[in-house]
């Protein structure tokens, strides 16, 4: 991997996550090394470490990988200064700062962290940070349940709900709890994108052996966003296998997904119908409420990053009031507050809020409907209603189709599953090969990202 790699890299992140968030957060990283499958990268804070790993190293892997880099998992170091993040007094074992890495697993001894595969666990996904209410406190029971540990009894537990309601927080919390309470289980997190490239790495490896072996002999494994793994059959057989192996060996399984097991399109039955064999709890979204908390709990912690910065009554409010995609957004809106309000050196106050996240804003307030975005595709391109909506497969309709397609994932809250319902029925592993598709076009033919800024721009006018 070059430097000429990771700024192909960068371009395709300017694209997928905008501008404003490949400024704050991809621009500060520099390309250090690629040494052994592992891709080195300096950061400013541990801060923006932390939050790129947690919220952008799937993607960044996958480009890298899209590239021709052959990378394993991403470390970043920080680079210079003090790292301004507090960290939970257990988490600190040594005074050297670690680094953050994609690929270390969740394990006792250095040993072992090297050959057990998995994502680091966020330091911050601990239950003392997670906000209960009526919509979540059934998972959240169920989590505490599991990790207290005792005769394995919910095997699996499946965490489902939409995006950004908290499966990766409750599973995070799961494992540190266990870890605290056992420090020699051999505990593996990862996601279904993550079990998916290991298991591919050891197809063409020829090294199967191995990796049977390493997932075969975890204490609990935990494998986040499985619908990732639809429509994937030789990585279905193996998860299948290894779930298999471990429920007999009586070894804690924790599975999140989208939706209920039952709901997922292009999973194999027997698959599903090994998920729906423990404990299945959803996250419902959130209340008014259970977001007010969400977001004083987490002014505490921001406010521990940037000292001196005050917020203005009122705000947290509005802001629970009008975010109400997911928490992740609301979250994400919290940091730009206060990075804004550090830069300029002031309060936050409602009119900064207002300024700094009208876009976010925007689009809460004005709800983006698939059968707009249709119109408006079929208008763009000079195409009927019903073709963009029909089987037909001609280059001509197909492609604004998956344009449609994209832009129903990226303007509205609908699922895949959803949006396939509104493409004629179409199946959801249609509708996401229609948006890697635009993803990926966006970043190569300049034609089309032209055509999704303006579309895009008429659409939130
Ligand atoms: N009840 C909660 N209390 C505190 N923080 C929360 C809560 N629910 C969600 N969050 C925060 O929201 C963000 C998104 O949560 P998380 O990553 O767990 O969502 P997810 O359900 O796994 O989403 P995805 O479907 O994208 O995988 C995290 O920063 C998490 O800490």
């Amino acid at each position: 991997m070059t430097h000429e790699t990771w700024g192909e890299v960068q371009d395709a992140l300017l694209h997928s996550i905008g501008e404003n968030n490949y400024k704050t957060w991809i621009r500060p990283l520099e390309f250090a090394a690629l040494e052994n499958g592992v891709a080195h990268f300096r950061v400013p804070t541990n801060f923006i470490g932390n939050w790129v790993n947690r919220n952008y190293s799937d993607q960044i892997l996958r480009h890298l990988h899209t590239a021709g880099a052959s990378v394993r998992r991403i470390e970043f170091n920080v680079s210079t200064g003090r790292d301004a993040a507090p960290q939970p007094p257990a988490q600190t074992k040594s005074t050297a700062a670690p680094a953050i890495t994609t690929g270390t697993a969740i394990s006792p001894d250095t040993d072992d962290a090297d050959i057990l595969p998995g994502a680091t666990l966020d330091t911050r996904f601990t239950f003392d940070r997670f906000v209960v209410g009526p919509p979540n406190e059934l998972a959240h029971a169920a989590a505490r349940r599991v990790a207290e540990g005792g005769p394995v009894t919910f095997n699996p537990l499946f965490l489902y709900g939409g995006v950004g309601l908290g499966k990766t927080h409750l599973m995070h919390a799961i494992a540190h709890h266990m870890r605290q309470r056992d420090p020699s289980l051999r505990i593996v997190y990862l996601s279904a994108e993550q079990f998916m490239y290991r298991f591919v790495q050891a197809l063409r490896d020829r090294d199967m052996m191995t990796f049977k072996q390493i997932f075969r002999s975890v204490d609990v494994l935990m494998v986040d966003d499985v619908q990732f793994i639809a429509g994937k059959d030789s990585t279905q057989d193996e998860f299948f296998h290894t779930f298999n192996a471990l429920v007999d060996q009586q070894k804690q399984i924790i599975i999140s997904g989208d939706r209920a097991p039952g709901e997922m399109e292009g999973i194999e039955d027997r698959i599903k119908s090994r998920l729906q064999c423990g404990l299945v709890v959803d996250l419902h979204p959130t209340d008014y409420e259970l977001r007010l908390g969400i977001l004083q709990q987490k002014v505490d912690f921001y406010a521990a990053q940037y000292p001196g910065l005050a917020i203005a009554p009122g705000v947290l409010e509005f802001l629970a009031h009008r975010i109400s995609t997911n928490v992740r957004v609301l979250e994400g809106a919290l940091v730009r507050l206060f990075a804004m309000a550090s830069l300029v050196g002031r309060e936050i106050t409602m009119d900064m809020t207002q300024d700094c996240l009208a876009d976010v804003l925007r689009v809460s307030e004005r709800k983006v409907t698939v059968e707009e975005i249709q119109r408006r595709v079929s208008e763009h391109y000079n195409i009927r209603l019903s073709e963009l909506i029909g089987p037909t497969r001609v280059r001509n309709v197909a492609r604004p189709r998956q344009i449609a397609m994209y832009l129903s994932k990226s303007l509205t809250s609908r699922s895949l599953p959803e949006i396939g319902r509104r493409f004629g029925g179409r199946d959801h592993t249609t509708i996401m090969h229609g948006v890697k598709r635009i993803e990926d076009l966006r970043v190569r033919d300049s034609q089309v990202a032209e055509d999704l800024e303006l579309l895009r721009r008429a659409l939130e006018a």
